[in-house]
C-alpha cells in the first residue's frame, strides 16, 4: 500500500497494493492498522454508505457542523473527480481543496478527516461509491457548501455538460456565509 499526503497534508491518497491473477484481483479494501500508519490517526469507523450516480451527477459539498464524520472514500464502478475543502478556522489551509480521481480501475481511497467538506463529480457512464465513516449520518447538522463558490475555485474537470445537482446541493452557501469548524 501506498500512501500519499497531498497539498493539504492531512488528506492522504491511499493506492492499496492489489495482487492480480488469472482469477482476477484481491486486495485489502481496508485494514486498521494500515490505515492508522498510513493517516497518522486512529479513527473508528461506525457506517459504511454505498451510492450510485449517472455521469454529470456532482454531490457536495457536504459536511456535518456537528457530528462532524471523516470519511475513507472509493469507487468500485467508474470513475470520479473527488474533493476535500478543509474548512478548519484555525487550519493554514483553511478554505483550500484538493482533488483526486478515484476509479474502479485504480482502486485509489481518499481519506478526508473531519473537518472538511466533501463532495465528487461522476466521469464516467455511472459511477459506484463506496465510504466509510467515523461517525454517524445526522440529518439535522448537514451543511452545504456550494460546488462553484468563487471563493474555492476547484478546478472540477470539464466532462462537457452541467453538473446535475440534487434539489438541496443547488442551495449551497458560499463559505464565506458557511458555519465552519473551529
Ligand atoms: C448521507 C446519508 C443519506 N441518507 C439518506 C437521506 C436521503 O433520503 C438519501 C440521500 O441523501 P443525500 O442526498 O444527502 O445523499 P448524498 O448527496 O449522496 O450525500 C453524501 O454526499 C457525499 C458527497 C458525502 O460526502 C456524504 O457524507 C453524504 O453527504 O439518503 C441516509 O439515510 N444516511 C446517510 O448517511
Amino acid at each position: 500500500m501506498q500512501a500519499t499526503r497531498l497539498r493539504i497534508p492531512e488528506v492522504v491518497l491511499i493506492e492499496p497494493k492489489v495482487f492480480g491473477d488469472a482469477r482476477g484481483f484481491f486486495y485489502e479494501s481496508f485494514n486498521q492498522r494500515a490505515f492508522n500508519e498510513a493517516t497518522g490517526t486512529d479513527h473508528a469507523f461506525v457506517q459504511d454508505n454505498h451510492s450510485r450516480s449517472a455521469k454529470g451527477v456532482l454531490r457536495g459539498l457536504h459536511y456535518q457542523i456537528e457530528q462532524a464524520q471523516g470519511k475513507l472514500v472509493r469507487v468500485v464502478q467508474g470513475a470520479v473527480f473527488d474533493v476535500a475543502v478543509d474548512i478548519r478556522k484555525s487550519s493554514p489551509t483553511f478554505g483550500q481543496w484538493v482533488g483526486a480521481e478515484l476509479s474502479a480501475d485504480n482502486h485509489r481511497q481518499l481519506w478526508v478527516p473531519p473537518g472538511f467538506a466533501h463532495g465528487f463529480l461522476v466521469l464516467s457512464d455511472s459511477a459506484e461509491f463506496l465510504y466509510k465513516t467515523t461517525d454517524y449520518y445526522a440529518p439535522a447538522h448537514e451543511r452545504c457548501i456550494a460546488w462553484d463558490d468563487p471563493d474555492l475555485a476547484i478546478t472540477w474537470p470539464d466532462i462537457g455538460m452541467s453538473p446535475l445537482l440534487s434539489a438541496k446541493d443547488s442551495q449551497g452557501q458560499a463559505l464565506a456565509s458557511a458555519a465552519t469548524y473551529d
